[in-house]
């Protein structure tokens, strides 16, 4: 992990990759094991509007979701202690790469195309940007998003690993990197 910043340790953690690699999933496992806030910028959006994320898109539209998406973002990321999960297209504004690589440590959670493919079936309905488009073209946006997610402090390759062991070596890590770079 290539971090060098005073007060590391306090730094919230962003996790950035594709739908469906599981940031929601280990974010949350990775703050209860850290004992920080978890923050879920879908969640968080989708309390203000009181509505699920397929739903603003269909009633209030994605233009709206991205500008609500870079001021939630832009705000929780200055704040320190946090471990914050942001929906795939995040990274695609360059505003919030830069906040989040500005403010936070920025962990990749990356996945091959063969094991995206598999868990299609677990999101595809809560996914908007999914819907109506078919598994070629879906491929293509996945591989189009990958230069986005190249802005990143550390990457996690996660293909054969639990969720719970993807938190495991993220919560290991950053403790090796605060202990060497801050040592108590
Ligand atoms: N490492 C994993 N192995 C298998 N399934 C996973 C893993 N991580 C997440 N999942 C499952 O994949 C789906 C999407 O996870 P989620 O955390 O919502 O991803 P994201 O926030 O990146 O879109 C959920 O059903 C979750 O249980
Ligand atoms: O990739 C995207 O454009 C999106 C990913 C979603 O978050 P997850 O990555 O948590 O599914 C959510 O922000 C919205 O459906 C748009
Ligand atoms: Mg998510």
């Amino acid at each position: 992990m290539n971090l060098n910043n005073s007060r590391l340790r306090e730094k919230s953690i962003v996790l950035i990759g594709f739908m469906g690699v599981g940031k929601t999933t280990i974010g949350e496992m990775v703050a209860k094991k850290l004992y920080r806030d978890f923050i879920d910028i879908d969640q968080e959006i989708e309390k203000e509007y009181n509505m699920a994320t397929s739903e603003i898109f269909q009633n209030i539209g994605e233009k709206a979701f991205r500008e609500k998406e870079k001021n939630v973002i832009s705000a929780f990321s200055k704040q320190s202690l946090k471990i914050i999960s942001v929906g795939g297209g995040a990274f695609l504004q360059e505003e919030i790469r830069k906040v989040c690589l500005e403010h936070c440590i920025v962990i990749y959670l990356d996945l091959s195309w063969e094991s995206w493919k598999e868990r299609i079936s677990l999101i595809i309905d809560s996914r908007p940007v999914l819907q109506g488009r078919s598994i070629e073209e879906i491929e293509e946006l996945f591989y189009s998003r990958k230069p986005i997610y190249s802005l990143h402090n550390s990457k996690v390759e996660t293909d054969n690993l639990e969720a719970c062991e993807v938190a495991d070596y993220i919560v290991d890590s950053l403790k090796l990197a605060w202990d060497l770079h801050e040592p108590q």
